[in-house]
């Protein structure tokens, strides 16, 4: 199913959660240094694609790549230390006393590298800093804010200078100044050629590094084209048009998960 230069890929892709059909028949293809919105209502299904598009959820049917390589495969397939991704924010740090620079660190491992190498501290503290974190590296994330512990996960996916970002929410409550340093973080990626897909409720300050904007609804992708064709504003498409449903089930947080 494979498109020449598509580093992420879903094809005819349903995913199905519990009782429920969550991803209906969800095609998509990103290649290499695109920037990638995906935008919907509440329970529409993002959290879900890019989780499975990354092998935290099984493809019901379908089929998903992730560097040509089936993610929720044997992990050896995929070259993981090339990806980042920042979860959604739960609110929560899975109670572990962690360090912020302890969370960032656990970004650098992965299954071929189980110990961090040695300029890994300062790659961890530079991490921090692109958030605005450093001066808290030795601090627990425990006492930190919601938006501080989002912002150590996305820092978590940066330091591994990942050629493939993926945020999710990634600016759901942060301040004014934290959004535009992300922004300037993702303008860095987009100049060294990086691939970046982030869900959003609005574009905010990453509007003008958007280059595509796919939108779900109901967990089908009713629009997927660049930003300036879409005849309206992108950043309003969640203007929940449907009765909100109940609360997205909260999922655990991925801070032990090491790639
Ligand atoms: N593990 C699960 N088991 C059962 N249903 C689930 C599970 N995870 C998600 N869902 C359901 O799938 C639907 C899509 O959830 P998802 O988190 O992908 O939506 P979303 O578009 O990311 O929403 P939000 O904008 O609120 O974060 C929701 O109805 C949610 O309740």
């Amino acid at each position: 199913m494979s498109s020449a230069s598509a580093i992420l890929e879903a094809r005819e892709l349903d995913v199905v959660l519990g009782s429920a059909r969550v991803l209906h028949g969800v095609d998509l293809s990103v290649t290499a240094g695109e920037t990638v919105a995906v935008l919907g209502s509440n329970g529409s299904g993002k959290s879900t694609l890019v989780k499975t598009l990354i092998g935290l959820h099984p493809a019901t049917s379908g089929g998903v790549r992730l560097y040509g390589a089936d993610p929720a495969g044997p992990s050896r397939a995929v070259p993981w230390q090339k990806v980042g991704y920042a979860p959604q924010r739960t609110g929560a740090t899975t109670g572990v006393p962690a360090t912020a620079l302890e969370v960032v660190a656990s970004g650098l491992l992965h299954r071929r590298r189980l110990r961090p190498g040695r300029d890994a501290r300062a790659r961890c503290l530079a991490a921090l800093a692109q958030v605005g974190l450093a001066d808290r590296a030795h601090e627990s994330v425990q006492v930190f804010s919601g938006g501080q512990q989002q912002r150590v996960l996305i820092a978590r996916a940066l330091v591994r200078e990942p050629d493939l970002l993926i945020l999710d929410e990634p600016l759901s409550g942060m301040d004014r100044a934290s959004m535009d340093a992300l922004a300037a973080t993702v303008a860095a990626l987009q100049r060294r050629g990086a691939t970046v897909v982030v869900v959003l409720h609005e574009l905010g300050p990453l509007a003008g590094l958007i280059t595509r904007t796919v939108v779900l609804h109901g967990g089908r992708i009713v629009h997927d084209a660049p930003p300036s064709s879409r005849g309206t504003d992108p950043g309003v498409v969640d203007a929940h048009p449907h009765p909100e449903p109940p609360a997205a089930v909260p999922t655990a947080p991925d801070l032990q998960r090491q790639w």
